[in-house]
């Protein structure tokens, strides 16, 4: 097993043990600070927000109803339902496999809420006890990082993280140290990646429109909007969950409080900030700027989807006749590069896509608060950093083939700016 260890992790990221001890604390801070604010009559960021109560932090009810709904997505998770795929080769040459059934997933809870709301239940609630709702999420992400963190250490030396195999605690229990960690065949990084994170976002969400259908009446054309792309994109990444396989989180970085807490308590909740914020501050929408904003999340949707299709489909098979015509620059490790189509645009055009829909998405919101825009700025400096996360590990991988491609495509996400 000695040839298949993983090396210590050198060059450390984020600012090292301090950077990720402050992002530790400064995450869930923020997270905290963006949903206070939102709910206060002036929604401003520059309002000190009061500090929050610890029944609030750790509401006993609030932490069963999200123990409940993991519980909940991890056993639909393990039905027998779905096709099983294999991951791809680790470094001691096997290969893992995953159950594919996030979109029945999706399918199922989507009956049980809607049975639910037949039956009577208030979905509003989650409106009405958010903050209580994210503390729970963020007391199990703390607890489940830990236990993660503790198992890797028993975990053998071939199957810890590239990224979080630096030996300082810290780091490695924000970076995540153990790449794939299982109980049993049961994933808990590939559970955690799209489901109850992207579900629960898209259940935050409809709470949000019910609340404002409980206040108002009806959902406002704004609401509608917001619920229906980050919907679209909802079911969009659970419908080709596959792909999900071959992301820098899946395939270089360990599980560890970074992603742990992004999933489960982030998504959702930092997610829906534009839904939350038009409960309490309602917007007019016009029918020919409704329609401007529509057109502008389908050009990103378009984007965001043709690229992560077209290069997914050439990594699965280099002759298909979809991709076989596009030209390509061979690499050292005998796998090539796309240099046209999407790939000859920008070296990222699927981040490209994916920040214009972040632009639609708060458009909705007007332009009276920065507040609904915290998504496409945090958003745009996150795909920046993982850009250049990415291309130092291209580089490392492709050598002087990937300068070959930054030469022909000199620009990285936006055209003729970045
Ligand atoms: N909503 C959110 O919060 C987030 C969304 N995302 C989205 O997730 C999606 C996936 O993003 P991510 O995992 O970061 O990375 P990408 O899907 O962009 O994958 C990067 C990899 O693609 C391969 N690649 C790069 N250039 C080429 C080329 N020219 N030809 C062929 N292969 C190439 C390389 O891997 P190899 O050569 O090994 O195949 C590279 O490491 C994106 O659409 C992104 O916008 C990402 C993060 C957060
Ligand atoms: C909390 C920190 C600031 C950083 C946390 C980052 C995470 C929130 C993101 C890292 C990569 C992600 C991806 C998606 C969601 C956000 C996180 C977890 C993704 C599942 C969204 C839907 C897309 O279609 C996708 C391609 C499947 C995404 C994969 C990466």
């Amino acid at each position: 097993m000695d040839r298949y260890r993983v090396p210590r992790t050198k060059e450390m990221e984020f600012g090292g043990a301090l950077g990720t001890a402050a992002l530790t604390l400064l995450l869930p801070g923020a997270m905290w600070y963006l949903l206070t604010a939102c709910g206060t009559k002036e929604a401003s960021v520059l309002q000190v927000p009061p500090v929050p109560t610890p029944r609030t932090l750790a509401n006993p009810q609030a932490l069963l109803l999200v123990l409940a709904w993991l519980g909940l997505q991890a056993a639909l998770h393990m039905l027998p339902m779905g096709k099983v795929t294999e991951g791809i080769i680790l470094r001691d040459k096997t290969r893992l496999q995953y159950r594919v059934n996030a979109f029945q997933v999706l399918g199922l809870t989507a009956l049980g809420v809607g049975a639910g709301l037949a039956a009577g239940l208030r979905l509003s609630f989650i409106h009405d006890h958010l903050l209580e709702l994210a503390g729970a999420a963020t007391l199990v992400s703390f607890g489940l990082s830990l236990l993660l963190y503790l198992k890797a250490l028993l975990a053998s030396e071939a199957a810890l993280a590239p990224g979080g195999n630096s030996g300082n605690p810290i780091y490695d229990f924000f970076m995540g140290h153990e790449l794939n960690p299982r109980v049993g065949s049961f994933d808990l990084k590939y559970f955690c990646e799209l489901r109850p994170g992207l579900i629960g976002w898209a259940l935050v969400n409809l709470a949000m429109l019910l609340k404002e259908t409980e206040l108002r009446g009806s959902p406002s054309l704004a609401m509608v909007l917001v619920n229906a792309f980050q919907l679209l994109y909802v079911v969009d990444a659970l419908w080709n969950e596959e792909a999900v396989l071959t992301t820098m989180d899946i395939v270089h970085d360990g599980f560890g409080f970074m992603l742990v807490f992004g999933d489960l308590a982030w998504v959702p909740f930092t997610y829906s900030l534009q839904a939350y914020f038009l409960v309490g501050h309602p917007q007019h929408l016009g029918l020919p700027a409704a329609v401007a904003i529509l057109l502008l999340n389908g050009l990103g949707y378009y984007i965001f989807r043709s690229a992560n299709s077209q290069k997914n489909t050439f990594r699965r098979n280099p002759n298909d006749p979809r991709v076989a015509g596009l030209k390509t620059i061979p690499t050292a490790t005998g796998r090539r590069l796309l240099a046209s189509g999407w790939w000859g645009f920008v070296r990222h055009p699927n981040y490209l896509g994916d920040i214009i829909m972040a632009l639609a998405w708060s458009l909705p919101c007007g332009l009276t608060h920065v507040l609904p825009y915290f998504y496409v700025i945090y958003f745009t400096m996150l795909l920046i950093h993982r850009e250049a996360r990415d291309e130092r590990q291209c580089l490392r991988k492709y050598g002087l083939a990937w300068e070959e491609y930054c030469r022909q495509v000199p620009y990285r996400i936006f055209p003729y700016l970045y």
